[in-house]
């Protein structure tokens, strides 16, 4: 990143960086907001590229001098909560990002970072109950499969092959990523952007009971036992968000 740092287009070997520095040293001299637009065909690299430019900016922006948690940490910490939650492997790509995103990077007048607001869109929210093979569900279902043991307990899960909702794919595991460790990178991640540890729980008790919803069984008069939780609401016209997205 020193190489890049002020370095003129064509000086250095092509990168991202010399995008962000000339779009960081426009800000500074003419006072204006600018914008970046990565985009591309799945597994182009944009989610990667957008790292870099968020690591490149929290560089030449950020206050090493200051103590704690500082908003660079925040901004880029704020990744692996994202992925974990909205991202998924796919045909294409291990780590496909299931939605789209805005993120704001904020400078004070002597360029140092401010403040940040990620905003996102369009979550592809049928995966959650519908997918395929060789795909998998959103990476946190696997996460919390691979949680520390009492954790486990806690939300009575387990292996992930008896959950409809990730056994409808034959893919569990992914080359080089370790869910365990994930999982725990995880937690450290939400710390550090500062969901609090009454909120953590409450987000990976919604995620457990997602897991859990699929084996509820409905019995209803008038209306066979044992259906799924899915053709109770077909049978009496509940359209549940992930079944209208599906349709
Ligand atoms: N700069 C990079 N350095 C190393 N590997 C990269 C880089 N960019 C992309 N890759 C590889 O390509 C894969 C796909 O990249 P990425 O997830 O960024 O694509 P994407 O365009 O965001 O895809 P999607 O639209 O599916 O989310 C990464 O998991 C990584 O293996």
């Amino acid at each position: 990143m020193k190489r890049y740092k002020e370095a003129k287009m064509g000086e250095q070997a092509p990168h991202v960086f010399t995008i962000a520095d000339i779009a960081y040293r426009a800000m500074i001299t003419e006072g204006k907001s600018n914008s970046i637009l990565v985009s591309g065909e799945s597994g182009a690299g944009k989610t990667e590229t957008t790292k870099n430019l968020m690591c490149y900016l929290a560089y030449l922006g950020g206050n090493s001098a200051a103590e704690g948690q500082t908003i660079e940490q925040q901004v880029l910490e704020s990744n692996p909560v994202l992925e974990a939650f909205g991202n998924a492997k796919t045909a294409r790509n291990n780590n496909s990002s299931r939605f789209g995103k805005f993120v704001e990077i904020q400078f004070d007048n002597v360029g140092r970072i401010s403040g940040a607001a990620i905003r996102t869109y369009l979550l592809e929210r049928s995966r959650v109950c519908q997918i395929s093979d060789p795909e998998r569900n959103y990476h946190c279902f696997y996460l919390l499969c691979a949680a520390p043991k009492e954790e486990i307990e806690k939300y009575k899960l387990g292996d992930p092959k008896s959950f409809h909702y990730l056994n409808q794919s034959n893919c569990y595991q992914l080359v080089g990523v370790n869910d365990a460790n994930n999982y725990l990178a995880t937690r450290r991640a939400m710390d550090v952007v500062g969901i609090s540890e009454e909120e953590q729980e409450a987000i990976f008790r919604v995620v457990a009971a997602i897991l859990h919803l699929e084996a509820i069984r409905i019995k209803c008069a008038g209306y066979p036992a044992h259906k799924t939780f899915e053709e109770f609401l077909n049978r009496y016209n509940i359209i549940a968000p992930e079944v209208l997205t599906r349709r």
